[in-house]
């Protein structure tokens, strides 16, 4: 479970260039919520992504997981708690390591063992499992340098190396973002399977309006640091691209107004 109360983050506070980027968001997630979020540019989306996994220190509020508050906690020890996989396919992995390397890596995360990536045969064993599961015949590649697999590929490998240790939260980071059509639509596959199999809290943006409809059981609509419209399951449901788009073009008319009046 996630709980966010009262987020605040500012850039450049106090200067000509201050930018508020979160205004008091305060959300939570029930276990196993799975929320997409959309939203334009410079929304906030991917610093509330950051604020969460702690690799941005809010200004003020609290993130709680699991009833555990982890705002005064380094990003490494949040990772126990956290997932993550980003858009750029070689985020998430180490190019000049092996299949099995990498996932053994994964495997340790958050414990107090080191960045150690030894491999012993039960291991490979679960690796393999693990990998026939992606139906991309990775389970047959184990020692392959990572750097040698294609975009989508790495995207899976790193969602099943994000999820390995079924963190409490995953965050996904517009992960399909930089796939082509065939891939972004398999690793979204691979996303519902996992996220369904551990019944993983998830926040997954996107600026893909038909898939942030079609995948998880809540939206999220960002906007100028806020949350400006949260749908449930069955409100989703109702709800078209046009829909979503006719929501946008109210916050332009909105911005537009608001320079109207201060011109
Ligand atoms: N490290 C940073 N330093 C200064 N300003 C930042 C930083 N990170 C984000 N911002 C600013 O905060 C605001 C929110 O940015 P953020 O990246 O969270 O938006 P986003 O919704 O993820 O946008 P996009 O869809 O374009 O990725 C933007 O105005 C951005 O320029």
């Amino acid at each position: 479970m996630l709980q966010i109360s009262e987020a605040r983050k500012t850039f450049f506070a106090g200067t000509i260039n201050e930018k508020p980027a979160l205004r008091s968001i305060s959300l939570t997630l029930a276990a196993g919520e799975f929320a997409t979020i959309i939203g334009s540019n410079g929304a906030g989306k991917s610093t509330l992504l950051n604020s969460i996994a702690g690799t941005l220190p809010l200004d003020t509020g609290t993130v709680t997981i699991d009833g555990t508050v982890v705002n005064r906690m380094n990003d490494s020890k949040r990772a126990k708690y956290i997932g993550r996989v980003f858009q750029d396919p070689s985020a998430g992995t180490a190019p000049t390591l092996t299949i099995e390397e990498n996932l053994a890596i994964a495997l340790r995360r958050g414990t107090r063992r080191g960045l150690g990536k030894g491999v012993t045969s039960a291991r490979r064993d679960r690796f393999r499992n693990e990998l026939a599961s992606l139906e991309l015949g990775l389970e047959n590649r184990l020692t392959a340098k990572v750097g040698l697999l294609s975009g989508g590929q790495r995207q899976a490998l790193s969602l099943l190396m994000a999820t390995f240790t079924q963190p409490s939260i995953l965050l996904l980071d517009e992960h399909t973002a930089a796939l082509d059509p065939q891939r972004a639509d398999l690793v979204t596959r691979l996303t519902e399977s996992v996220v369904k199999q551990h019944s993983l809290t998830t926040l997954m943006v996107t600026h893909n309006m038909e898939q942030a409809l079609r995948v998880g059981n809540r939206l999220l609509m960002m906007h100028d640091g806020r949350i400006i419209l949260d749908l449930n399951a069955a409100q989703k449901a109702r709800t078209t691209v046009a829909d979503l788009l006719g929501e946008f073009e109210k916050i332009k008319g909105a911005s537009l107004d608001d320079r109207t009046l201060l011109a």
